[in-house]
């Protein structure tokens, strides 16, 4: 009975070289889901640590040790005849030259390739994952000039995803500033969300940044964008933003925050909680800083989203 099926806790490991390159191996043909791609890993033996058994098995499976690892997501996936947690970590040092230790084909590959390798439908939040950075600016500003100098200072930061939410400004100005902020990110190849709030031409940005009121309207994940995100607030939210297969959500708000002042915090733990019932890569939004990166992953975010978090480096 698929209801008494006992969930598998795995340990996977996205590992990366000193130019960002990601190594794939390929699972055995006859093994389950065999013939696809992975990151390489497998399952916790009985009473072990899940650290313990992603250093195990990268050692056995590649030959490599385990020096840095810092958690990237969880995924709770039924593929009908087993069910699977994969406990993904980044692991950015390690010792030793990795090689296919099982005889598995084996490619070190940019995070941008890896939507060209078939994975286990399991992955698909994981890719997502792992080309996301830590950190999603978002840009405000109460007048033009305002609005270009904080994408200026935000993007000396070294940010490399940020939202366009330029509320305030008269139309006339919107699509202008648009540009040249798209211009900007263009350069120092930075990828820009619009806010589906903002009337402005998206032509030129890589993705959407849906409000939580425009994802409840949306009946199929939007076409045409390299990115589609979603802002929300509950389990609900969070939920739709999965089942349309968005690529990524912003949570909000984890700590109290004076930009929305009457929202009651949800608190790490609440946020833990929620994470752990969704397979979505999700920022962590309100009050929070830079110097929280390091929590909102131990509870299970992809990192911290943040307006005037990234107007400075901390
Ligand atoms: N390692 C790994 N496993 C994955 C990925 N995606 C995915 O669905 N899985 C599934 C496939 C398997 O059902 C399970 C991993 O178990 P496994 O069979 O590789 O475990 P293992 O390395 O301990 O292997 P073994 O000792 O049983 O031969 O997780 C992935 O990216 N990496
Ligand atoms: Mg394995």
């Amino acid at each position: 009975m698929s209801t008494n099926k006992q969930r598998l806790h795995v340990a996977v490991g996205v590992i990366r070289d000193g130019d960002g390159r990601i190594l794939i191996t390929q699972r055995a043909k006859h093994a389950h889901q065999g013939g696809l791609w992975e990151f390489p890993g497998g399952k916790l033996e009985a009473g072990e640590p899940v650290q313990q058994a992603l250093a195990r098995e990268l050692e056995e499976e590649v030959g490599i040790q385990v020096q840095r690892a810092a958690p990237l997501i969880k995924i709770n996936h039924d593929y009908g005849d087993r069910h699977v947690l994969l406990d993904v970590w980044n692991v950015t040092a390690f010792a030793g030259q990795a090689r296919g230790c099982e005889g598995q084909a084996m490619r070190w590959i940019a995070a941008e390739q890896l939507r060209e390798f078939s994975f286990p439908a399991a992955n698909l939040p994981i890719i997502a994952a792992a080309q996301l950075p830590h950190y999603y600016a978002i840009l405000e500003g109460l007048s033009a000039a305002e609005a270009l100098d904080n994408c200026r200072r935000i993007l000396a930061t070294g940010i490399k995803l940020l939202q366009f939410r330029v509320k305030s400004l008269p139309s006339i100005d919107l699509q202008n500033v648009f540009e040249q902020v798209s211009q900007l990110c263009r350069q120092q190849q930075v990828s820009l969300l619009v806010n589906t709030d903002l009337p402005v031409d998206t032509t030129n940005a890589q993705g959407l940044h849906l409000s939580s009121r425009a994802l409840l309207a949306c009946r199929e994940r939007p076409n045409g964008y390299r990115w589609v995100a979603a802002s929300c607030h509950n389990l609900d939210e969070l939920r739709y933003a999965e089942a349309l297969g968005l690529d990524f959500a912003v949570l909000a708000p984890v700590q109290a925050t004076a930009s929305h002042p009457d929202a009651a915090p949800l608190g790490w733990q609440t946020l833990t909680e929620l994470l752990e019932q969704i397979n979505l890569p999700v920022f962590a939004l309100g009050g929070l800083g830079r110097h929280d990166l390091d929590r909102a992953l131990v509870a299970g975010a992809q990192g911290i989203a943040g307006i005037s978090a990234f107007l400075a480096a901390d």
